[in-house]
């Protein structure tokens, strides 16, 4: 007898609690059965193309979308709040869920395992490439299932419980004044500002979370290094992964058949960022053993516990943290420093906040928050079905993609009153207030994702980010003086150019 589906069980069930209701044992009421899969409203499909000719110019119904945002709005308004989109080249179909209560369905139920895929090109770089040097382990963000709860468990602790605080606040500080001074010396180049300033955000976040990834500065402020120091390189690595995995993973590609250029690019990237994380832990390692391991344990660092599971898995993490440490970092300040500065009474009102002697600066916190509600760096969280679910009526099968459009939904009006402007007082205002944060769904906003496979590089992320909020607005007063600025879809969100900020002295 074959296994019985969900929706099999479900329409027992239903018939069951019918009989019940009716005081009948039979199963004979007719049933309301869940609509299938394929009756999910959503954009028609070519062989091939899938539905990409819909966004082609002129004749496809929608155009090319500037965003994402705009593209999940416009399919929200045409199919209302389920939407299937078909794979493209043998990738998995994508169901957009808008309705917080049905994410919620999906997303807590997998919890258990929850699947989100990852780089296909990272991971056959792990798989194939690494395959033999890395004993069967494969990271965060390529694996899944067994594996990917067995590194999650391992390097859990090294992450998540020690006094970040005590260990990183001191050189996180160093560097946030480095990059105050790097900004002094360039802020009367306007044109240089315009043009740069995401490059500029790029080099103090990646020689931020490389602190903590390699247990090393690695000279990303400093001009003078070689075209070949590792800092630089690091930095061109970033870069190149971004410009390449954008066509590698999310456009149609034939990698997977033809190593195209870019797939030889990438593949040189990785073994380039892979060569300098592995010198640079066999460093930490020496100077470990050289001083010797009898220190207190909140004085261990994140590459020295994660040492101690072993070295593979010091070098695999901080692979992890080089990949999504950097541009959603900078994106994210960025994004604060923008709110900031089109908003001066609130730039104002943090300003007193910094210079208090009140330790816990609560409203920059909420300005951070604020920041990551208007514009996630990830404009949408995913998890593939591990099994059937049963969702707004609709059968949706194993092996799709479930999407929920965090960004949009967390600028609906139904869920934050005022929902486009920045408003750091509504994670403050209590319960009575309308713009209490908590009157929106959990599920709405969710910049560093959902449960046990969430961000977990979140608390390293805020430390810097409000370490160099803290050093940036003592320092100066932020203006922008242009048109508002405009985010794009690259890998994840980005801001393009030019950057219209202004630094004056505050002193
Ligand atoms: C503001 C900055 C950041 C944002 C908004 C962000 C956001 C996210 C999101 C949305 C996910 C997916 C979570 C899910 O599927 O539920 C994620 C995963 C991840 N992030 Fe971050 N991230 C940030 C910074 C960082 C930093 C600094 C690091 C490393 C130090 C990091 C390392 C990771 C890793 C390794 C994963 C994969 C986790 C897993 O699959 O178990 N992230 N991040």
């Amino acid at each position: 007898m074959r296994n019985k589906t969900l929706s099999d069980c479900y329409s027992l069930f239903i018939r069951s609690q019918n009989a019940i209701r009716h005081g009948r044992r039979s199963y004979s009421t007719p049933v309301q059965e869940p609509k299938p899969y394929k009756s999910i409203p959503g954009l028609s499909s070519l062989p091939i193309l899938g539905p990409m000719h819909h966004f082609l110019p002129i004749i496809g119904q929608f155009g090319p979308k500037a965003n994402i945002f705009d593209l999940i709005g416009t399919l929200h308004e045409k199919f209302g709040p389920i939407v299937k989109m078909k794979g493209v080249f043998a990738r998995a179909d994508a169901v957009i869920l808008f309705q917080p209560e049905d994410i919620d369905q999906v997303y807590r139920v997998q919890e258990a395992n929850p699947l989100r895929p990852g780089f296909q090109t990272l991971e056959y770089f792990r798989e194939v490439t690494k395959k033999g040097t890395l004993d069967g382990k494969y990271g965060l963000t390529t694996a899944q299932g067994e594996k990917w709860r067995d590194f999650r468990t391992k390097v859990n602790p090294a992450l998540l419980k020690l006094k970040l605080v005590k260990v990183y606040a001191p050189p996180l500080d160093e560097i946030a004044q480095d990059m105050v001074q790097r900004i002094k010396s360039l802020k009367d180049d306007q044109i240089y500002i315009q043009n740069h300033f995401d490059l500029e955000m790029n080099k103090w976040s990646l020689e931020s979370v490389a602190f903590v990834a390699l247990g090393s500065r690695i000279g990303c402020l400093d001009d003078t290094q070689p075209e070949d120091h590792p800092g630089r390189q690091l930095m061109q690595c970033s870069k190149d992964i971004i410009e390449n995995a954008f066509e590698l993973e999310f456009l149609p590609s034939v990698w997977k058949y033809i190593s195209t250029p870019a797939f030889k690019k990438i593949m040189k990237t990785y073994e380039t960022q892979w060569d300098i994380s592995t010198a640079y832990i066999e460093k930490a390692r020496k100077q470990i053993n050289a001083r010797g391991h009898d220190v207190p344990d909140e004085e261990k660092s994140i590459v020295e516990r994660l040492l101690a599971i072993d070295e593979q898995v010091a070098i695999l993490m901080a692979n992890e943290m080089l990949m999504a440490g950097i541009d959603t970092v900078s994106f994210t300040a960025t994004s604060v420093i923008y709110n900031l500065a089109i908003n001066p009474d609130k730039q104002e009102k943090l300003r007193e906040e910094i210079r208090s002697s009140d330790p816990h600066k609560r409203y920059l916190r909420a300005c951070l928050k604020e920041a990551l509600r208007l514009w996630h760096v990830v404009p949408a969280n995913l998890r593939r079905t591990d099994r059937e679910h049963i969702v707004a009526g609709y059968l949706i099968p194993k092996g799709v993609d479930v999407i929920a459009p965090n960004e949009f939904l967390s600028r609906m009006e139904k869920y934050y009153p005022r929902a486009n402007e920045f408003i750091p007082e509504r994670w403050l205002a209590d319960k009575s207030d309308p713009l209490y944060y908590g009157n929106a769904p959990q599920m709405v906003t969710l910049p560093f994702g959902f449960g046990i496979r969430s961000c977990i590089g979140r608390r390293i992320a805020e430390l810097e980010i409000e370490t160099l909020m803290k050093r940036l607005f003592d320092e100066f007063k932020v203006t922008w003086e242009g048109p508002p600025i405009k985010v794009v879809n690259k890998v994840t969100n980005a801001f393009a150019k030019p950057f219209h900020f202004r630094f004056e002295s505050a002193k």
